[in-house]
């Protein structure tokens, strides 16, 4: 599971890793956002109504779910179980309060925080991206304090200086064996 705040760069990063290897699985989350120019529906997201989302959530449809800077997302559960059924991993890409539900719920889950090389730059990374206005920018940047502040609750953290290599590092993770037993 890959966390980290808003502009680090979690996309691309993952985006990298299913160029060289698209046999890594990696989940679609639902969401209340609307899509951005460029994002297909069913491939970045799900983008569903507000009353969906409910509904979902009502079935227990998600394996967790967050409301972050105004919107919800949420990972749906029955694909992710049907992948880890068929024993390979699932790559979830997730903010930090959804992580913490992860880390409840699956305490064998791999926690990997993705962190930029200095707040500058991911300033600099999120104003560059150009997809939100300043106020919104500002609102996700407040919450990326409080979720830089909490990169130690992870197993691991990558900082993403060079994609390439940032991705090699996750990729390396996902195909580790898990640490032996007691
Ligand atoms: N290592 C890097 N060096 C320089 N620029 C980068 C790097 N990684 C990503 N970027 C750029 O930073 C911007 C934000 O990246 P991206 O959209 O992947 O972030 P994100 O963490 O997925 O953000 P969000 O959580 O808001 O969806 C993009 O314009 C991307 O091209
Ligand atoms: N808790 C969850 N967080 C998610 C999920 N899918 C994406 N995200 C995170 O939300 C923020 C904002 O995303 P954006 O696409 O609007 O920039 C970012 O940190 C994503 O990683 C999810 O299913 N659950």
């Amino acid at each position: 599971m890959l966390s980290g705040p808003s502009g680090v760069g979690k996309g691309t990063v993952v985006a990298e890793v299913r160029r060289r290897h698209p046999e890594v699985w990696v989940s679609v989350s639902v969401t209340t956002r609307k899509p951005r120019p460029g994002e297909v529906d069913g491939e970045h997201y799900l983008f569903v109504e507000n009353d969906y989302f409910d509904w979902l959530i009502a079935q227990d449809g998600l394996l967790e779910w967050a409301e972050y800077a105004g919107n919800r997302y949420g990972t749906p559960v029955a694909p992710v179980e049907e992948q880890l059924a068929s024993g390979s991993p699932a790559l979830l890409e997730i903010e930090l309060q959804g992580a913490r539900q992860v880390r409840d719920r699956a305490p064998e889950a791999q926690l990997v925080f993705l962190a930029p090389p200095s707040w500058g730059e991911l300033v600099s990374r999120l104003a560059g991206r150009g997809t939100e206005a300043p106020e919104v920018q500002s609102r996700r940047l407040a919450l990326a304090q409080a979720e830089l502040d909490a990169a130690g609750e992870f197993d691991v953290v990558v900082v993403n200086d060079d994609v390439a290599r940032a991705a090699d590092e996750l990729v390396s993770l996902l195909t580790a064996p898990p640490p032996a037993g007691p």
